[in-house]
Formats: structure tokens, sequence, C-alpha cells
């Protein structure tokens, strides 16, 4: 199985590095494509994969070809792709809220897998929701899966909805963890910490709530009830969230997100 990455950037490079690095693929069997001259320079020097900067060279022959691009990239490389490629091959899209139809359309092929991938696949603990076209077969669902999971985790869902909604939930996820990360850091900085103790404390204090979590079948919620002490500092805290709508503002962020792959959807 010969599989091509096109988009050299942070999912199409940390996808490739996984499978590279996975016993699923060797070195001639995994090509890496990229428009960007400069990129392709630095990428030449690596072990890991062959580099190309001519689809006419690559995708041809490819069994799978990740499509890891920018949505608004993609109606440029379809036009490329379409007169290289054939209906035998299978195309596994991680591009947020672009649809598998648009893609069939665009490319006049039927094997399409979509995805969601996160970052953290760049230290192995991604996690990739993924849907299938008809046309794909239970066997090759397996063989994506497993090189998806060579970055961490995944799981299947029934329908699109549920890549766009796992793009309010997961894909976008990591942003709305740095985001609070950074609130804690600002406030830490403003209590009279220096950077390198509130970048300790805050770290700290994130990797022991989740190996709390990862160690325990607890939720969040009865997790607060251990941290806080009645009448103490943490309830006046969470009244202080309470207090300012935050649970409420930060599903609206995760809604915000999940429209936006629909809305991305239809712009193409
Ligand atoms: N970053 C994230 O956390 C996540 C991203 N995604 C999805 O992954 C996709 C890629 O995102 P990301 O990796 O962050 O983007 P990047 O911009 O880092 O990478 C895209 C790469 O593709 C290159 N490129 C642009 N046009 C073409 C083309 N026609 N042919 C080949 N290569 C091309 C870009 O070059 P240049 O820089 O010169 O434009 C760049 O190197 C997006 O569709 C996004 O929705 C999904 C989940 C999470
Ligand atoms: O922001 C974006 O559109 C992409 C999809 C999920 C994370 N990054």
């Amino acid at each position: 199985m010969k599989v091509l990455v096109i988009g050299a950037g942070n999912m199409g490079l940390t996808y490739s590095e996984g499978m590279a690095t996975s016993p699923l693929l060797s070195k001639h069997k995994l090509r890496i494509y990229d428009t960007d001259p400069k990129k392709i320079k630095l990428l030449v020097q690596q072990p890991l994969f062959n580099v190309y900067d001519d689809l006419e060279d690559c995708l041809p022959k490819a069994d799978v070809v990740f499509i890891a691009v920018k949505p608004y990239h993609c109606e440029d490389l379809f036009k490329k792709m379409k007169p290289l490629i054939n209906n035998d091959q299978l195309f596994v899209s991680l591009m947020a809220g672009v649809t598998i139809e648009l893609i069939q359309d665009q490319l006049g092929i039927e094997k399409v897998i979509r995805t969601m991938p996160n970052l953290p696949a760049q230290v192995g603990k991604g996690v990739t929701s993924y849907t299938e076209s008809e046309a794909v077969s239970k066997l090759e669902l397996i063989m994506v899966r497993n090189l998806l999971d060579t970055t961490g985790t995944s799981i299947h869902v029934e329908t699109e909805k549920f890549i766009d909604a796992s793009t309010g939930i997961s894909g976008s996820g990591p942003a709305y963890v740095f985001y609070f990360m950074q609130s804690m850091l600002e406030a830490a900085l403003k209590m009279g910490f220096s950077q390198f103790d509130s970048k300790i404390l805050v770290r700290s204090t994130f990797e022991g709530a989740i190996e709390l979590f990862n160690q325990n079948d607890i939720s969040p919620e009865n997790w607060i009830t251990r941290v806080a002490s009645k009448g103490g500092t943490t309830q006046a805290a969470i009244d202080s969230l309470d207090a300012n709508n935050v649970n409420q503002l930060i599903q609206d962020a995760a809604y915000a997100a999940f429209n936006r792959a629909v809305e991305l959807g239809k712009e193409y």
C-alpha cells in the first residue's frame, strides 16, 4: 500500500511522522507533497518519507491519499488532482467542513473517508473521528483507522454531522484548553509570580487534574466538589465562574466552531 499525504503543514506532517514511525509503512511507501519550496527544501533532508513538489510524480500511483491542506486551498488543489487520479484510490480528508459529497463531485471519485483530527496527534495523543462514503469497504476502513491510530486514538461516527460536531469539541478543543491556561498564567503573573513559577503552577495543575481524571471514573463535576470546601476559596471561584455564565459561554464557543464547520462545508 502506497500512501501520499498532500500538505506538509501541522496536520500533514504530524500524520506522516506518525505513520512513518509505526511498523505499518516503510519509507518508500510514504510520500508527502507540498507546494512551498522552502518546506520541500527542509523536508528532503529528513529520513522518514519521500518528498515531492510535483503531483504528477506522486499522485497517480498512490493507493491512499491524505488531503491536509486548508479548506480554502481545496478547490484549486482538486482541479490539479482530477486528471491524475482514478476511482480505485481512497481519499482521506483531514479538512474541516469540506463534505464527502463535495470531494466526490470535484474529484470525480467515490471512495472518501472524512476525518477530524486534533493537534495533540503531534505527541501521539490525538483523537480523530472519521466516517466514510458508501463505496469504502470494511477492510479499507480498518486499514485507514490503523493509519489514523498511529497518532493516538480514533472514533468512528455514523454521519458527517458528527465530524462537524467533533470539530467543535476535539478538533478546535485544544485551543479552548490553551485559552484557559493563558488566563491562569495571566492571573498568576498579576499575583506577582515570575514567568517561570507561573508556568510551573499552571502546567502542574493541568497535568495533575488530567491524571486524577484519567485514573478514576469520576465526573469533572464530582471532582469539583472534592476540591471545593463549603464557604472556601474554590467555591468563591466557582461562584464567580457561574455568575459570569462561563459554563454556557464555553458551550457556546464549542457550538460556534461546530456551526462554522457546517458553514465551511457550504462555502466551496
Ligand atoms: N491545525 C489543527 O489543529 C487542525 C487542522 N485541521 C485541518 O487540517 C487541515 C490542514 O491544517 P494545518 O495542517 O493546520 O494547515 P497548514 O497551513 O499548517 O498546512 C497546510 C499545508 O498545505 C500546503 N498547501 C497549500 N496549498 C497546497 C496545494 N495546492 N498542494 C499541496 N500543498 C498545499 C501549505 O503550504 P502554504 O503554507 O504555502 O500555504 C501548508 O504547507 C485544514 O484543512 C484544517 O481544517 C483539522 C483539525 C485540527
Ligand atoms: O480552526 C480550524 O478551522 C481547524 C479545524 C479544527 C482545528 N483547526
